[in-house]
C-alpha cells in the first residue's frame, strides 16, 4: 500500500520532504478551499521543487462542478505545474454519465500532455450527505472515462470519517470492483492508523492521509509532523507484514 500525504502548501511539503523515506507520494491541496480544494499552478510547482524528484507529486483539481470543459482545463494546469497524479473530486456530478463526461475530459487533457501521468476519479464516503454518485460507483466511472484510478475520500470533515460511511466491507467491494476494472484503489477521509489493518486486508492500493499525521490529528488547526508520517508508515509496515504472514501460512 502506499502512502499519500496531502501538505497544504509549501512550508508543510517542506516537512514531508524531511519524511520523504516514508512517504510515498505528495498531494498538493488546498484544505480551505474543500476537500479536494485545488491549489494555485504556482503551489505545485515549487511543491514539485521542494520534494525529492523521485517522489511522484499529486494534485488535486477541486471539488469540481459538472463543467467538463472547465475542469478539462484545470486538470491539464495541474498536469503543466508539474503533478503526476491528477485527483478531481466529482462533487458535482450528480450521476455516472455526468461523472464520465468530465472525466473523459480530464483524461482526454492530461494524456494528451502527459501520457504517463495517472488520473484518479475521487468520489466521496459521505456522498448521500452532497449528493453526488454513490461511492460504489466510482470504479465503473473512472474504468468507462480512462482513468488509473479509482478513489473515495469524505467531503465534509467533521470528524465522521471513512468507515462511518462506508464500512469495510463496503470498502472492499469498492476495491475489488476497482481492480476488476483494472484500476488503482485509493482510500481516505480522516483515515487513523487504526484503520489500516482493514484497509490492508482488503487489499487498496494507496492510503491518502493528513490528519492523522498532524498534530493533534487535527487536519486544520494542526501542522504534518515528520516523525506522524514516519509512525504511520512503521504502522503500515507492521500490518503489511502481519498480513503478509497469515497469507502464507
Ligand atoms: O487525500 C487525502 C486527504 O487529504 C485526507 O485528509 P484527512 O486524512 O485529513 O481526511
Amino acid at each position: 500500500m502506499l502512502l499519500l500525504i496531502s501538505p497544504d502548501g509549501v512550508e508543510e511539503a517542506l516537512d514531508c520532504a524531511k519524511a520523504a523515506e516514508y512517504l510515498d507520494i505528495v498531494d498538493v491541496k488546498k484544505p480551505d478551499e474543500g476537500s479536494l480544494g485545488a491549489n494555485f499552478p504556482w503551489v505545485i510547482r515549487e511543491i514539485r521543487d521542494a520534494v525529492p524528484a523521485g517522489k511522484p507529486v499529486s494534485a488535486t483539481v477541486g471539488d469540481v462542478p459538472y463543467k467538463p470543459g472547465t475542469v478539462a482545463q484545470a486538470a491539464l494546469g495541474a498536469a503543466v505545474s508539474g503533478a503526476t497524479y491528477i485527483k478531481v473530486g466529482l462533487y458535482g456530478c450528480t450521476t455516472p454519465d455526468q461523472a464520465i463526461e468530465v472525466m473523459r475530459g480530464v483524461v482526454r487533457a492530461v494524456k494528451d500532455y502527459r501520457p504517463d501521468a495517472l488520473v484518479v476519479a475521487s468520489g466521496y464516503a459521505d456522498a448521500h450527505r452532497i449528493g453526488c454518485v454513490n461511492p460504489l460507483a466510482l470504479p465503473d466511472i473512472a474504468h468507462r472515462a480512462g482513468a488509473d484510478a479509482a478513489m473515495l475520500d469524505t467531503a465534509i470533515k467533521d470528524g465522521t470519517r471513512l468507515f462511518d460511511h462506508v464500512p469495510p466491507d463496503a470498502c472492499g467491494e469498492f476495491v475489488r470492483l476497482a481492480h476488476e476494472a483494472g484500476l488503482l484503489a485509493a482510500l481516505a477521509g480522516s483515515v487513523k492508523a487504526a484503520d489500516l489493518g482493514a484497509l490492508t486486508r482488503i487489499g487498496t492500493d494507496i492510503v491518502g492521509v493528513r490528519g492523522a499525521v498532524c498534530e493533534g490529528g487535527d487536519r486544520n488547526a494542526g501542522r504534518i509532523q515528520p516523525h506522524l508520517v514516519a509512525a504511520f508508515r512503521a504502522e503500515m509496515d507492521r500490518h503489511a507484514q502481519e498480513h503478509a504472514a497469515a497469507a502464507a501460512s
